[in-house]
């Protein structure tokens, strides 16, 4: 399959299970609506579903995420859905596959199903001879440690070659990720700036106000620094960082991030403060006196010539004061300060506010309106308010389907960022507890960027 051909047949895996109702199917109907989708799907998984309750099943997970179904469009959904049944243990399901594949041949394998199950997967498409002009999209948890991803992708480049494989991780679909590599590299004022001589710190919030959800026993086996932090949080420092890429080609895009990744040494437990909210232990599924995260903050160093020196900071955490992702840039202070009664005022930084709204802010100071040279900090914030904002899986399917990787995370780019996270996984310490609705455990008091950490509002 040449890397530009389109994909003729979207095949879900796990058609019936959670993310599907979250995600794929409001997904596919939304690129239906743009008129972006127009191939078959076909859902397989075990459940022994007619094709009628896989179309009322998508209905309910349509209704659930929009204000109102536009029936004409779910209706030319549901006319392209089908449904295979079958275990994907029995290569008799991979025999109805390759039937209901009938002449297409060139389908996208959408695997949103437990991580377990990828390579019996995959080895069932090579069995049944229906992998060698296909794609692969694989859902997170792309591996548990370094050791699990290089074994994962080992068995994936068993069948399909890297570039048939697009490795979810959803923040990169989501538009205001998008614009924090287009609002360095679209602008000029920001290069001479951007790098030690300038910057004092960067600083990556990512807050959520609600708990583990119900999701006891997925969240106790992974843990703050692998929900997030591994894949989601180091993407955002990535774009950050990386030099300007040669040209916005998927490779060339990646290589910068991997240049990055390669110059960040591994954490030591010394670079890192994790927390347990009050009360975690009581929720169904964990196991009991689990020194599981649910907050983690760590100081990231990039040792290149652009940031040596320059502290990268990340922190999140579920049951958090706030839901908010946000990065703030901070400079350092004027070299003399000659206003404000000589005073060190907060100084300027560059604000991206990424979620769930979406802003950017240049923080600077000006002069209070008197005699004095009396000043105060302003922010000149541009707002998007999200309106028509494509959703992460909507254009992350969409780019899959087109054969367009840049969203997508690379075999070595994976292993790297497991790399530099390995050391401070799985610490048997007890993570120092919080309340829910604080900012971290007592740890955070003398754990902070220079200047301290800005709460997102
Ligand atoms: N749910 C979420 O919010 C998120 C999930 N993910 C990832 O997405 C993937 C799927 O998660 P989620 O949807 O929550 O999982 P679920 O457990 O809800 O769904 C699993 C799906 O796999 C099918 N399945 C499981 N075992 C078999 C089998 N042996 N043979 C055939 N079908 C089988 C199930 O079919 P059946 O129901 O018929 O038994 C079901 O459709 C995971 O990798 C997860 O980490 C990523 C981000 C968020
Ligand atoms: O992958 C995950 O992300 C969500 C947060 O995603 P967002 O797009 O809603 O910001 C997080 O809550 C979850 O724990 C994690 O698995």
């Amino acid at each position: 399959m040449t890397t530009r051909q389109k994909s003729d047949v979207l095949v879900v895996f796990g058609a019936t299970g959670d993310l599907a109702h979250k995600m794929i199917f409001p997904s596919l109907y939304a690129m239906m609506k743009r008129g972006t989708l127009d191939t078959p799907i076909i859902g397989v998984a075990f459940d022994a579903w007619s094709r009628e309750q896989l179309v009322a099943r998508a209905r309910d997970a349509v209704a659930t995420h929009v204000d109102a179904i536009d029936e004409a469009v779910f209706d030319k959904l549901a006319a392209r859905l089908s449904y295979v049944s079958g275990d994907y243990r029995n290569p008799e399901t991979f025999a109805q596959l390759r039937t209901a594949l009938g002449q297409h041949q060139h389908p996208l394998y959408y695997l949103a199903i437990p991580p377990s199950l990828f390579e019996t997967v995959v080895t069932g498409l090579s069995t049944a001879g229906i992998a060698a002009t296909a794609r692969l999209m694989v859902e997170k948890p792309f591996g548990h440690d370094l050791a699990s991803a290089k074994a994962l992708n080992a068995a994936l480049h068993a069948v399909f070659e890297e570039e048939a494989i697009f490795r979810i991780d959803h923040f990169l679909g989501k538009e205001a990720i998008q614009n924090l590599l287009y609002f360095r590299f679209a602008n000029s004022f920001l290069e001479p700036v951007w790098n030690r001589d300038h910057v004092e710190s960067v600083q990556i919030t990512m807050a959520e106000d609600f708990g583990i959800k119900g999701r006891g026993k997925f969240y106790d086996e992974v843990g703050c620094i692998r929900d997030v932090i591994q894949n989601h949080l180091v993407n955002v420092l990535l774009l950050l960082a990386m030099e300007p890429p040669a040209s916005s080609a998927s490779d060339d895009l990646v290589d910068e991030k991997v240049q990055i990744l390669k110059a960040m040494p591994p954490l030591t437990h010394a670079d890192v403060v994790r927390g347990q909210f009050d009360g975690y232990l009581d929720e169904p599924g964990v196991a009991p006196g689990s020194s599981r995260e649910t907050f983690a903050a760590a100081r990231f160093r990039v040792q290149t010539w652009r940031w040596n020196s320059v502290p990268f900071f990340i922190r999140a955490g579920k049951n958090l004061p706030a839901h908010a992702t946000e990065v703030v840039v901070r400079f350092k202070q004027p070299p003399v300060a000659l206003f404000d009664n000589g005073a060190q005022t907060p100084s300027n930084y560059v604000r991206f506010r990424l979620g769930p709204d979406i802003a950017i802010g240049i923080g600077a100071r000006r002069k209070l309106a008197g005699d004095g040279m009396q000043g105060e900090a302003v922010e000149l914030a541009a707002v998007d308010d999200g309106v028509g904002d494509m959703a992460p899986y909507e254009r992350l399917i969409g780019d899959a389907m087109a054969g367009e990787r840049q969203l997508f995370t690379r075999q070595d780019a994976a292993e790297l960022a497991w790399k530099i996270i390995e050391p401070i996984l799985d610490n048997p310490a007890k993570p120092g507890s919080y309340q829910p609705g604080s900012w971290g455990p007592a740890e955070m008091a003398d754990f902070a960027p220079p200047g301290g950490w800005v709460d997102p509002a």
